[in-house]
């Protein structure tokens, strides 16, 4: 019923829950006094005693001074609690951050985004109520009865050892349902996380779910999955409710045998009034602490089957971390007989071999699904479990640390993410102490200048990915971000996939101008943006099949040669049917 790891990972809330519990038992301690006040006055009045007023005016002096104190005492108690479950959340959510920045950029690889999201905002604040609820009331449901006990063993011994006997019998039944409640939470977690993950990807695709009219289809499954969550969250309901049932059933049965004791021994007089009074009064307290820790397990529970994900989370292996002394990148860039499989089964790219020298400028070029951007994704460090060496120099790629990697290699694909943010905030992601005039240098080079000038210059707001620039315009900001990271090599993987004619143009003499002073490994479907390259890899069903300069390669008969005669034969019809139209 204590989640050890849990408390461990969070321990500066173990002082607040300390003062949650303190405030909590003396309170219970003016409580049995405010009670023995009551029924001494009350004994005193039945049996007719002549009270003075004196001593009436101590015991309503006394009732509203611990009637104050208590209230006081209950607003402490919830200020400790509410301080406890803040630095929980607080502590949780900063590892959780710090582990996905120290996961880098393959985070995805091994958690989804979705649960990202459900753990650290939902899944913490689940726990919020067993730190600030369920773990104070824990500790003080076993200081409470004993308390009680002690209290009321000089009062009515036979009621107080019966009522202390039955109380462990809530706990007794909290941990009968505790190992089918564990199973049960797990399954409705599960298929919380399931339910969220096809959420998100509804949500981020909403748009092309509309434009295929496919949004009704999706919304079938959505209600599906709903139902399914529906389903187990009434299970969990029922289950909660049974075990209430029980432990309503305990503690108002046993407060019920405590007070026909006092009640019987009352009558067969080997009681006093007050004493039978007290055990009256004081017997449903015996069983309440435990019975409030029965109603707060259950949403404990829900958030230790929360904090099963948080740790699946935390523990994964992190990058190799710690200040080091920046190092020069290593070269040349080899691939030695690597092959990759993302389930397993298909093998994506088998034995690649490639050799990437400093300064030089490699492409590969070859049909969809060849594997040329898992290739490129091998490059990065974001797949994991391949065959092979990938070596910087002589390191191989396993053992370089991801941030010297990234400092090492700037990626450009087709989407790179544009922030809706100023133009300013979007560069500054590649260099965080770059001035105005570096800024407009870059755009300068990929022809961005004059067009941001018309509008509000580097303050130029970016509206969601970008969409208030056109296609070629986001790519060629994305382009000079890229070209402030300055890194020694640049991937870009179909960089100009997509866009305009003059963009792509634009981009291409970017790239060849940077490739003569940077490695640069250009992966693209459009032969004519490889003529200049150094070396081309041609890639066909994983593996390479063909490797030369491109003088080579069109002078050979591979499928290389062939591709490019027909990809010009379809430029030129292109060209000559534009150049008639605009004849005619
Ligand atoms: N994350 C992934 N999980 C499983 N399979 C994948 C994943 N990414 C790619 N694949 C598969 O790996 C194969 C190679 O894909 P890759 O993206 O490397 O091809 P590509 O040559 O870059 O294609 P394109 O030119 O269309 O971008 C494809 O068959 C694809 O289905």
């Amino acid at each position: 019923m204590i989640d050890k790891k849990l408390i461990r990972e969070v321990g500066s809330s173990l002082y607040h829950i300390k003062r949650n519990v303190g405030y909590q038992w003396l309170m219970l301690v003016l409580n049995i006094l405010l009670i023995t006040v009551i029924t001494w006055l009350l004994a005193a009045l039945l049996s007719g005693a002549q009270l003075s007023s004196g001593a009436i005016g101590i015991v309503i002096g006394t009732a509203v001074l611990v009637i104050v104190l208590r209230h006081y005492l209950g607003v402490l108690a919830a200020i400790s609690s509410e301080r406890a479950s803040h630095a929980v959340k607080q502590q949780l959510r900063e590892k959780i951050y710090r582990k996905l920045l120290s996961l880098g950029g393959s985070y995805h690889e091994r958690v989804s985004t979705s649960e990202i999201v459900q753990v650290s905002v939902e899944g913490v604040d689940q726990l919020e109520t067993y730190f600030s609820s369920y773990l104070p009331q824990f500790f003080y449901s076993m200081l409470a009865p004993v308390t009680l006990f002690v209290a009321l063993v000089f009062v009515n011994w036979k009621a107080a050892v019966v009522l202390f006997v039955c109380v462990p019998l809530i706990p007794i039944s909290i941990a009968a349902v505790q190992t089918f409640a564990k199973k049960l939470l797990s399954r409705y977690w599960g298929q919380y996380t399931s339910l969220g993950d096809h959420f998100l990807e509804n949500l981020q695709g909403l748009t092309t779910l509309k434009i295929y009219q496919a949004d009704e289809r999706q919304q079938q499954i959505m209600n599906e999955e709903a139902e399914k969550f529906r389903r187990i969250t009434m299970k969990v309901l029922t289950m909660q409710l049974n075990s209430i049932t029980i432990m309503d059933l305990v503690a108002f049965g046993g407060a019920a045998l405590g007070i026909g004791i006092a009640v019987w021994e009352l009558h067969s007089g080997t009681i006093t009034l007050q004493a039978a009074l007290m055990t009256i009064l004081l017997a449903a307290e015996f069983f309440l602490p435990m019975r409030t820790l029965g109603s707060f397990f259950h949403i404990a529970m829900n958030g230790m089957a929360a904090s099963d994900k948080i740790f699946r989370l935390i523990e994964l292996p992190a990058e190799k971390s710690g200040e080091q002394a920046l190092v020069p990148m290593p070269f040349p860039i080899t691939f030695a007989n690597v092959s990759f499989s993302y389930d397993g089964e298909r093998t994506v790219v088998s034995d690649l071999n490639m050799h990437l020298p400093q300064g030089s400028f490699t492409a590969i070029v070859g049909p969809s699904g060849c594997g040329k951007s898992t290739s490129a994704a091998l490059l990065m460090g974001e797949l994991d479990g391949y065959d092979g060496a990938i070596c910087f120099g002589e390191q191989e790629g396993r053992t370089l640390r991801e941030a010297d990697r990234l400092r090492f290699i700037t990626r450009v694909t087709h989407q790179s993410y544009l922030f809706s943010e100023t133009v300013r905030e979007n560069l500054r992601l590649a260099k965080k102490d770059v001035d105005d005039a570096a800024m407009w240098a870059v755009l300068e080079q990929v022809r961005l200048a004059d067009f941001l000038r018309g509008e509000q210059g580097l303050d130029t707001m970016l509206k969601e990915q970008g969409s208030n620039f056109s296609g070629g315009q986001r790519q060629r900001l994305a382009l000079a971000r890229a070209l402030l990271h300055d890194s020694p090599v640049y991937i870009f993987d179909e960089a100009t996939s997509n866009i305009d004619v003059e963009s792509e143009t634009l981009i291409m003499e970017v790239i060849e101008t940077l490739a003569k002073t940077k490695t640069v490994l250009l992966i693209t479907h459009r032969l004519a943006n490889v003529v200049h390259a150094d070396q081309i890899y041609v890639m066909e069903a994983g593996a390479i099949v063909e490797r030369g300069s491109f003088v080579q390669l069109v002078n050979g008969d591979g499928g290389f040669a062939q591709l490019w005669n027909a990809q010009q034969a379809l430029e030129n019809y292109g060209k000559e049917q534009e150049h008639e139209e605009k004849q005619g």
